[in-house]
């Protein structure tokens, strides 16, 4: 299913956050949103989702976002903000069932669609051993993998995380990259904020980079993320070799 987010013009106390063309994320493919602290990342997503209050014209599968049921809009899209919330202890396998709502079902009352989806997703984020843990007795990276589990668990055609991956151990880190990849490649439509460079070089097959809140390249990985356009959007210095993208430290180093 396509997501496109219309041309935005976002400002905030005065100052522009955000001025940006139509970007379009394409189905079956993992797309890495990259961009410094502040680049409006999060910004972009929230605006397209309606999460900041403001009218945006989203097109999800060619149909306005903003004009569908909350119910719909579920069974479509699929969001894990940066900082999600979790309005009081759950047992992990409750807490993930919650994104099983937009099909009627929640903590207690699955059916065997949700219940297998359920299952799935604390299989995938090895969570199966915590299902009957409170989810406030979890770790940080623990419970990042139950946000990912959720997300998961609505089995919706795309998925949107803002930087999953940022509490996760470097073999965790992996693991979800690959899960998202499997995601895209069973035809979803599956879209993530990152920081780590050598991660989205490994796993994304595009990358739209954002830098000071305008869009600066969208585009296959291997042409986006090129050590020149690294060091201009971030000030660093990166390598490509064969085993990988490797940053290797500040582009201007100061003199000694
Ligand atoms: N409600 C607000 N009021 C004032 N400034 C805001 C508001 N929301 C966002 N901003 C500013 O807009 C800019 C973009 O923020 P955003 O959270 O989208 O960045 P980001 O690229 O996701 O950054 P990070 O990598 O640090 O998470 C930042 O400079 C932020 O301080």
């Amino acid at each position: 299913m396509s997501f496109v987010i219309p041309p935005i013009t976002a400002a905030r106390e005065g100052r522009t956050i955000l001025s940006t063309p139509t970007i379009s994320f394409k189905e079956g493919k993992l797309t890495a949103i990259l961009g410094p602290n502040g680049a409006g990342k999060s910004s972009l997503l929230q605006h397209a989702l309606g999460q900041d209050g403001e009218a945006c014209a989203t097109l999800v599968h060619g149909e306005e976002l903003q004009n569908l049921s909350q119910v719909e809009r579920a069974r479509r899209v699929a969001y894990l903000p940066q900082k999600p919330s979790m309005a009081w202890p759950l047992t992990v396998i409750d807490a993930v069932a919650l994104g099983r709502f937009a099909y009627g079902a929640g903590p207690g009352q699955l059916r065997t669609a949700d219940q297998r989806a359920v299952e799935q997703a604390l299989k995938d984020t090895e969570l199966e051993e915590f299902s009957q843990r409170r989810t406030d007795t979890l770790s940080g990276g623990e419970l990042a993998r139950l946000h990912i589990a959720r997300l998961l668990a609505t089995e919706a055609p795309i998925l949107i995380a803002d930087e999953p991956a940022a509490s996760l151990d470097p073999r965790h880190q992996h693991a979800l990259m690959a899960l998202l990849r499997a995601q895209a490649a069973q035809g979803k439509t599956v879209v993530t904020v990152l920081h780590d460079l050598a991660l989205a070089h490994r796993y994304a097959d595009d990358v739209v980079l954002l830098n000071q809140g305008s869009l600066t390249a969208h585009g296959a990985t291997a042409d986006v993320l090129t050590p020149s356009a690294i060091a201009e959007t971030y000030g660093v210095a990166a390598e490509i070799t064969p085993k990988g993208l490797q940053v290797t430290g500040p582009a201007h180093p100061p003199n000694p």
